[in-house]
C-alpha cells in the first residue's frame, strides 16, 4: 500500500511493551504521525521513549496493541517497511578503524537507491571529514555520521533517537535545519529528545511520555497553553502579600514568595495583570521587576511529569 498525503504515516494504538522480567515499559499508548510532520517523543529518563521507537522500527514485537508504519506492521512486514525508513539509534555501532567515507560506502552497498556518499556527508556537514578514521571523530561528529547513514536510502520516514545529544550549539542548529529541510521535502520524522527547546522549535506535534504512558500531547503551543502563565514582581516597600487584592479574585491559581518577590500563576493572564496594575495605580505604587510570561514547554513538562507521578502514586495508594 502506498501512502498519500492524507494518511497517517505512523499509527500507534494502545501499544504495550513488556521486558523479560515482566517489567511493562510501555503501558498502552496511542498517537499518530501525519505525512511530512515532525513528531517528538519527550520524557523523563526511563519514560519509555526508546522502547517505543524500537517497536516502531520493527526491532521487537509489541506485547499488546498495534503499530503501523506506511500502512504495514514493521515487525511482521519488515521487508516492506525497512527500505522506506531511516533509523538513527542512540548508539550507532560501526567499525572504528574504517574512515568516514569507507563507512558510508559500506552502508551504501547494503542500501537500495542510496544517495552518493559525498551527498550524504555534505548533508550532515561531514564533507571534509571523509578521510578521517571513525575512532578519531568527536562524539558530535559520530552523531552526524549516524545521521548520514540514516539518510542514505532517502527514507520516507526517519526515526531519530536523541539525534542531537553530544552536539554543540552550532551542530544542534545545523541538525534542526536539516530536519526542517527534510520535512519540507516530504519526509516524516519521529524523534526523541531530552531537549525541550528542540521539541518546542522543531516539532509540529509532540507527546510527553511518563512511566510508559502519554501524559500530554498536542502541538507545542497546545501543551504549553494547558499550563498557567506566570506573573512576578517585587512587593512595594512596606507592603505585604495580604495588602494585594484577594488572589482568588485576581484569578490566581497558585503563588510563591521569595523574599519580596511574588510569583503568581494564572490561566487568565490578561485579567490578572490588568487588575494588578489597576490596584498598583490606585495605590500609587510601582511593581518593580514586573514580568508577565506564558508557560514554557519546560515548565509544562516539569509540571506534567510531576503531576503524572502524583496521580500514579495516588492510584497505587487507592489500589493498595
Ligand atoms: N532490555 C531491557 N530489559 C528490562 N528493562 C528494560 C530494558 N530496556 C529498558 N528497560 C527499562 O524500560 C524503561 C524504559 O526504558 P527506555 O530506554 O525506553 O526509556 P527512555 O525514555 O528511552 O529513557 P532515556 O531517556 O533514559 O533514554 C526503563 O525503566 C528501563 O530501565
Amino acid at each position: 500500500m502506498e501512502t498519500n498525503e492524507h494518511e497517517h504515516v505512523i499509527e500507534v494504538t494502545d501499544l504495550r511493551r513488556v521486558y523479560g522480567g515482566g517489567f511493562e515499559a510501555v503501558r498502552g499508548i496511542t498517537f499518530h504521525v501525519k505525512h511530512a510532520e515532525v513528531f517528538a517523543l519527550l520524557g523523563t529518563n526511563g519514560a519509555g521513549k526508546t522502547s517505543t521507537v524500537e517497536l516502531l522500527e520493527g526491532l521487537a514485537a509489541p506485547a499488546g496493541g498495534r503499530v503501523r508504519v506506511l500502512g504495514h506492521d514493521p515487525y511482521t512486514e519488515r521487508a516492506a517497511v525497512r527500505p522506506r525508513t531511516g533509523v538513527m539509534l542512540q548508539e550507532g555501532g560501526f567499525p572504528s578503524e574504517l574512515t568516514v567515507g569507507e563507512t558510508v560506502r559500506m552502508w551504501a552497498g547494503c542500501t537500495s537507491g542510496a544517495r552518493p556518499v559525498e551527498e550524504a556527508l555534505e548533508l550532515v556537514g561531514l564533507g571534509r571529514r571523509s578521510g578521517v578514521r571513525v575512532k578519531q571523530l568527536s562524539g558530535g561528529e559520530r552523531r552526524r555520521l549516524d545521521l548520514a547513514l540514516a539518510l542514505l536510502g532517502k527514507p520516507e520516514v526517519l526515526f531519530l533517537d536523541e539525534p542531537t545529544t553530544g552536539l554543540d550549539a552550532e551542530g544542534r542548529r545545523d541538525t534542526w535545519e536539516l530536519v526542517r529541510r527534510l520535512r519540507d521535502t516530504g519526509t516524516t520524522v519521529l524523534l526523541t529528545t531530552h531537549y525541550l527547546e528542540e521539541a518546542e522549535g522543531l516539532a509540529d506535534r509532540l507527546a510527553i511520555l511518563h512511566e510508559g504512558r502519554i501524559a500530554a500531547a498536542g502541538t507545542p503551543a497546545e501543551v504549553t497553553a494547558s499550563q498557567p502563565a506566570r506573573i512576578s514582581f517585587e512587593l512595594p516597600d512596606s507592603y505585604f502579600l495580604g495588602d494585594l487584592p484577594s488572589l482568588g479574585e485576581l484569578g490566581v491559581v497558585g503563588h510563591e514568595t521569595d523574599g519580596r518577590v511574588v510569583r503568581l500563576r494564572t490561566h487568565e493572564v490578561q485579567r490578572t495583570a490588568t487588575e494588578l496594575l489597576v490596584w498598583a495605580r490606585e495605590a500609587g505604587v510601582e511593581l518593580r521587576g514586573l514580568d508577565v510570561r506564558s508557560a514554557s514547554l519546560e515548565e509544562a513538562f516539569l509540571r506534567i511529569a510531576g503531576r503524572a507521578s502524583a496521580v500514579a502514586a495516588e492510584k497505587e495508594e487507592v489500589a493498595a
